[in-house]
């Protein structure tokens, strides 16, 4: 995929992969009570690429992971597609993110004992899913792991860890994946590597992706830049650039 590859129009009329309503989620920590998520209402379309920043402690995390069905909210509501996702129980969560939600973390986290084709297959195995030859190859090429596909990851430098772990979430084609800094641990060249194969994805693939990060350079490869403050949707960019996120960054943390 090259950077004239003209990006396919999704349907605009098509509804919304990921729709959150009143979001709250409030921790008691025995003395106050602090109110990580005080409603959020916001929704991400399909092949959509968008980036969650805020300062710190604005929400991010906790905003991601009620998206993702790994932290339940206090209030309010998430739908995945039709499923509303708040309210289901656990095992039918973990079924939910195994089959419909990727997900790429900071840490990378693959299996060392596994090869990267290993990694990578992982998910399907325990899903007992069939795996489309056809889109493994193209992911494995779009990510340029072809000649790497036999090594463990000890043998793989930083970007090319975390671009295996990016094929993985990609493999099953998810309604959406979820990243959480996946340029964190990387150095700027790995880093923008790795923005390239989600910015392609999203544009090719129509994948659905919502990232979380600190890093404004991170944030302008997003179709759409959302600011949080204080568990709250507070601003919002599109077609973001790297000292627009900055500035309005920092106005956020003088605020
Ligand atoms: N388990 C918890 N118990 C109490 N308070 C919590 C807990 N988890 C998060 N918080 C608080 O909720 C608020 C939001 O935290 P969150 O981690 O979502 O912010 P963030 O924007 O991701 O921060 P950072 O950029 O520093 O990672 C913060 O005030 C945090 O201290």
């Amino acid at each position: 995929m090259t950077e004239s590859t003209v990006k396919p129009v999704p349907p605009v009329d098509a509804p919304p992969v990921v729709v959150a309503r009143g979001l709250t989620k409030t921790y008691d920590t025995g003395d106050n009570q602090v109110h990580a998520l005080a409603g959020v209402d916001v929704e991400f379309h399909r092949g959509a690429f968008t980036a969650i920043m805020g300062p710190s402690g604005s929400g991010k995390s906790t905003l991601m992971h009620c998206l993702a069905g790994l932290d339940v909210p206090t209030g309010g509501t998430v739908h995945l597609g039709r499923t509303e996702i708040t309210g289901l129980r656990d095992a039918e969560l973990t079924l939910l993110r195994r089959d419909r939600i990727g997900f790429i973390f900071q840490s990378f986290n693959l299996l060392p004992m596994l090869t990267a084709e290993q990694n990578i297959m992982l998910p399907s195995q325990i899903a007992r899913r069939g795996v489309d030859k056809q889109r493994f190859d193209h992911i494995v090429d779009v990510v340029g792991l072809r000649d790497r596909l036999s090594h463990l990851p000890a043998k793989l430098s930083g970007g090319q860890q975390q671009r295996v772990a990016v094929a993985r979430a990609l493999l099953n084609a998810p309604e959406v994946v979820y990243a959480d800094e996946p340029t964190g641990n990387l150095d700027s060249r790995s880093g923008a590597e790795v923005l390239h194969f989600l910015r392609d994805s999203a544009r090719d693939l129509h994948q659905t992706i919502v990232m979380v990060t600190h890093d404004p350079v991170a944030a302008s490869y997003a179709d759409r830049v959302v600011f949080l403050r204080d568990g709250r949707l507070v601003d919002e960019v599109t077609e973001p650039t790297a000292e627009l996120v900055s500035a309005r960054l920092l106005k956020l943390e003088e605020a």
